[in-house]
């Protein structure tokens, strides 16, 4: 039984979010004129070899990391080329058939469920490092890349690319989603380290977003095409190459962990890091919960307790300082067992840990689908936001642990979604709840894994509705006959 309480918010701001919320339904497609004489023309353009219409490929195709239903493809090209690339746009334009970009399926909205069939696209045979500029601080890569292939590649240049999503995805990908992750506070999201972009647009042309081998950190030439691309969700075009910003290793690291009673104790303190104007490289926050299923999962004996994690980079002289300053902090606070970790393999074991909640989470209840919310509000609201939700955490008695890049003002709740559809009905009305009031307080809906197929409402309400037409005339702009991604984003 839902408490009456736990609905209050919902109610007090708009019921009819709710009930808009539970109706939404996508717009039925088109079905694919998947034809065999269709796969045959793709058969010709990228070689037998590279076209699977074999259910366990489809199957692995039609969905990410997430809870969402299953949509397959009907039939998968995977592209070595960007020549193939538009070639196969082509044919999907002109039969109007759905097209849907597939980096490494590690999204958490669906964003590559085949809603309509179609063809998807893999690109992960494309993954070459085209162009390493180590005395620029940039790289360009095929879309085929990986995160943590690309780091090893850099490793002896001194460089890395820092934006760290926790699991190992395409470069193209985390541009596709604009990813950000555990670094983003010091780093920034996506959204700031693409320089250009080089798109497959819907009818087979290729374009460069910022033009044909630029890669200035600056430029006020015209509209900003490149943005435009990044967090696009496969929707505009297949994006081929990206040439994105490196960074200097730091010299120095240093980790650590602390512990609060009180969930205001924990999240004041990060407003007050914040604002003391220091650079944080992570900032993670971890409730009681959350730290549980830590515990349990990485075969760690933290105190159950509300917890941040962080981490500091910078040159070896003054971050100690820096170090301190945010010690005295967290102990006005009531922070207790804050210390110091060097140790290089211990970092690594308790961040790998971090990035894993996803699983820890998820085994609390075996053979549950997690199901995330990711709002994202002004480090201000931040306290507001977390208490509320933890106390409708408690009023629904769902089993949810927050966790997040606090330092952003972005957190998740996990929801671990089982076949008991009562308690998954709760489950998201829970997760609209949190959106809506992250809403009211100038936030959004989602700081990092996009609107995929399973915030198209939220969205809505977000940009309201002069805002969603005019994402529809840019969607009509580059896709005129709708072919990519369809149903999600807009829907
Ligand atoms: C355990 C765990 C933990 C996290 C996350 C996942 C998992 C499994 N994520 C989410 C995820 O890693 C992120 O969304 C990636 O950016 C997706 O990259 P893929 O290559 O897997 O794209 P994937 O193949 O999943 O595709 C995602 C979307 O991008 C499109 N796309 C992919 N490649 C494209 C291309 N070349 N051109 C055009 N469109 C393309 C697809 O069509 C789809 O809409 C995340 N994220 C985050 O930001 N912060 C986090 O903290 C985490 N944490
Ligand atoms: C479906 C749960 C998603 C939250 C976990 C993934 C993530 O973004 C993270 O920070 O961890
Ligand atoms: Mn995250």
């Amino acid at each position: 039984m839902i408490s009456r309480c736990f609905f209050r918010y919902l109610k007090q701001t708009s019921l009819a979010d709710y009930v808009a919320f539970r109706s939404f339904s996508r717009s039925q497609q088109t079905p694919a004129a998947v034809t065999s004489s269709f796969i045959d023309s793709l058969r010709t353009a990228v070689g037998d070899n590279n076209v699977s219409t074999s259910d366990a490929i489809r199957e692995q195709h039609g969905h990410d990391e997430s809870h969402h239903e299953v949509y397959k493809p009907d039939v998968v090209v995977f592209a070595e080329s960007v020549e193939q690339v538009s070639k196969v746009a082509k044919l999907c334009n002109e039969k109007k058939v759905p097209l849907i970009p597939f980096g490494s399926g590690t999204g958490l909205e669906g964003g590559v469920n085949a809603l309509s069939g179609g063809v998807t696209l893999d690109v992960t045979k494309m993954n070459q490092i085209v162009e390493v500029n180590a005395e620029d601080f940039d790289c360009t890569v095929q879309p085929g890349v990986m995160r943590i292939a690309l780091n090893s590649y850099l490793r002896d240049t001194g460089l890395w690319f820092p934006i760290d999503p926790g699991a190992d995805a395409s470069i193209c990908g985390m541009c596709a989603t604009s990813a950000s992750g555990t670094n983003a506070v010091r780093y920034g999201t996506m959204r700031e380290n693409v320089l250009n972009l080089q798109v497959v647009l819907p009818d087979g042309r290729v374009i460069h977003t910022a033009g044909k081998g630029k890669r200035c950190r600056k430029t006020s030439a015209g509209y900003n095409l490149t943005n435009l691309f990044v967090g696009s969700e496969g929707t505009l075009g297949i994006i081929t190459q990206a040439t994105i910003k490196l960074y200097g290793l730091p010299e120095k690291t240093i980790a650590a962990v602390c512990h609060f009673k009180t969930v205001q104790e924990a999240v004041d303190t990060v407003v007050q890091i914040m604002q003391s104007g220091i650079t944080m490289a992570k900032l993670e926050f971890l409730d009681d919960k959350a730290i549980e299923a830590f515990n349990k999962f990485s075969k760690y004996n933290m105190p159950v307790a509300q917890s941040l994690f962080l981490e500091f980079h910078g040159p070896a002289l003054g971050l100690e300082d820096q170090f301190n300053t945010v010690k005295d902090l967290i102990e006005l606070n009531g922070g207790l067992g804050l210390q110091m970790a060097t140790d290089e393999d211990e970092r690594k074991r308790l961040w790998k840990a971090r990035h894993e909640m996803l699983w820890a989470c998820t085994a609390l209840i075996p053979g549950s689908k997690p199901y995330s919310t990711d709002i994202c509000v002004p480090i201000s609201h931040l306290p507001e936001v977390i208490i509320k939700t933890k106390q409708w955490i408690d009023e629904a008695k769902v089993l949810a642990p927050v966790l997040g890049h606090v330092g952003d003002g972005n957190f998740h709740v996990i929801l671990p979604m089982t076949l008991d559809t009562g308690q998954n009905e709760i489950m998201k009305a829970l997760a609209l709840q949190i959106a809506l009031l992250a809403m009211d307080l100038n936030g959004t809906c989602t700081g990092e894994h996009g609107i995929g197929m399973g915030k198209c409402h939220l969205l809505e309400k977000e940009i309201g509705p002069v805002g969603i037409q005019v994402l529809k005339d840019v969607k009509k702009c580059f896709d005129p006959n709708g072919i990519m991604n369809p149903g999600k984003i807009i829907s």
